[in-house]
């Protein structure tokens, strides 16, 4: 083993003792074992971030849930399932599959916004993979765990595979916070008098009448000097909002997806579902009076209002079939982030013992907050009016397994290539909705992301 490069490790001895007993193991397996095994041992503090920025397998997956208590960092293939359309029957028995699978084994992956839309390489229109090495922190508590599956090539080989990822492991590579790239040039998709156009076409009475939401995305695309590390700029967006999910996939070294995402599709623990509306949005005040007043003015503000009921009731009236009961908070609380605040309405619900993920992504993605109502009508006005494909922007991104699963909305998100950079906002348009105010509100929206990225100054 590599043992003079891991001396970086925070408890470097524990680790090493963590590799050596997982090794052990691996070489103690009996000749045959259920289909997927996962081995794993307490390893002591690293830093899951700058553990896997310093690997050299892909993917690299990051996973950091919004209470903070849990996050992983995920490493390597041993299964991985990509499906290029909605309507690949491997993705529906993926998810049926995963429910029955015994054990704790975990996919990551995301879903697209768009079942139809061009899909980014690498990324398809769903991929998840049940990760080679995953480095978990719950809590304060360190775990490192190889996973194997015998039906991939035989149980050598997939022992040998295991090893060799064991093996091939390098130290954290610490994220230093660097000076920004300089940026060369960036452009607006749509520009606003584009966008100007579309609001006042959705925001007519006619659309109105059949159509009430439309969420319009922008697309703001920068080119830097140099290429960007997706990992440094994660680690310093999770500090400015440790409240949202935290995530990032990189599958390969070519392209990152990052987000910070403040919104929960669903947390799904054995029968039991935690969703929510989070649509609405003020910006934040410079000082507590007047963030406060932004706050009563955001509660008591009837567009935004409308906003948020729209995805409150499509939600609502997603799970009913789906639910022994499902309830909501009757009105919106304030969720405060760095740079906005937002209208946030809780939902509960137990499952119907036949309701699993399957059903689950199907009912509730895209939700109004991402898409529209009614979603159908939504998403046509989006296919025909937006001309970047939101690829897994505004998709939903986390992990699934038997006895809970969890998806983030992929909104506050970047997609990084190289020296490139695309930014995505989107915003609820609805009766009362104000081309100007929206377009503020975009603005509002990646304010957070772009003061890491610009470092202070303002685009020019
Ligand atoms: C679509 C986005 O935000 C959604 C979530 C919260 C508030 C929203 C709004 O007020 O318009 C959006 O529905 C985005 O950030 O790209
Ligand atoms: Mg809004």
């Amino acid at each position: 083993m590599a043992t003079l490069y891991l001396e970086p490790y925070l408890s470097t001895a524990v680790f090493l003792a963590a590799l050596g007993t997982l090794e052990d193991r691996l070489k103690r397996l009996p000749a045959s074992f259920q289909s997927r095994l996962r081995l794993t041992a307490d390893c002591g503090a690293v830093n899951p971030m700058e553990w896997l920025a310093g690997q050299t397998l892909y993917p690299r997956i990051y996973w950091c849930g919004r209470d903070n208590e849990e996050e992983v960092a995920a490493l390597g293939v041993c299964q991985d399932f990509r499906f290029e359309s909605a309507d690949d029957s491997g993705l529906a028995t993926l998810l049926q599959q995963t429910a029955t699978h015994t054990g704790n084994a975990r996919l990551y992956g995301g879903v697209a916004f768009d079942a139809t839309g061009p899909a980014w390489s690498e990324f398809g229109y769903a991929r998840f993979v049940l990760p080679r090495i995953e480095l978990t922190r719950q809590a304060d508590h360190y775990r490192i765990s190889v996973n194997l599956n015998s039906e991939n090539a035989g149980l050598a080989a997939e022992r040998e595979a295991a090893l060799a990822a064991l093996r091939g492991l390098l130290p954290p590579q610490p994220l230093p916070h660097r000076a920004p790239a300089a940026v060369v040039s960036h452009s607006d998709n749509p520009e606003f008098p584009r966008w100007q156009e579309l609001v006042t076409q959705l925001t007519s009475a006619d659309f109105n009448r059949h159509t009430p939401k439309v969420v319009l995305a922008r697309q703001t695309r920068l080119d830097f000097e140099r290429d960007l590390c997706p990992w440094s700029l994660l680690r310093r967006w999770q500090q400015l909002n440790p409240s949202c999910f935290q995530f990032g996939f990189q599958f390969g070294p070519g392209a990152s997806f990052i987000s910070c995402s403040p919104e929960r599709l669903y947390l799904r623990r054995l029968s039991l579902l935690q969703s929510e509306a989070l649509a609405g949005t003020a910006r934040r005040g410079a000082n507590e009076a007047e963030d406060t007043s932004l706050a009563n003015e955001l509660l008591a503000d009837s567009k935004n209002a409308e906003e948020n009921l729209w995805v409150k009731q499509d939600i609502l009236t997603a799970l009913a079939p789906l639910s022994e009961w499902v309830e909501a908070e009757a009105h919106p609380r304030i969720f405060k982030l760095a740079h906005v605040q937002h209208l946030h309405t809780s939902i509960h619900a137990r499952l119907k013992r036949e309701t699993g993920d399957l059903q689950l992504l199907q009912a509730l993605h895209p939700t109004p907050a991402v898409g529209g109502y009614p979603r159908q009508s939504a998403m046509t006005f989006i296919r025909g009016h937006e001309t970047e494909p939101r690829g897994w922007y505004a998709g939903a991104c986390g992990y699934l397994s038997a006895d809970e699963t969890e998806f983030a909305v992929a909104i506050r998100s970047a997609y990084l290539q190289g020296k490139q950079v695309c930014l995505y906002a989107g915003a609820g348009i609805v009766a009362g909705s104000r081309p100007e105010a929206e377009w503020r509100e975009l603005d509002n929206k990646l304010t957070t992301v772009l003061s890491i990225l610009l470092d202070g100054k303002a685009l020019a």
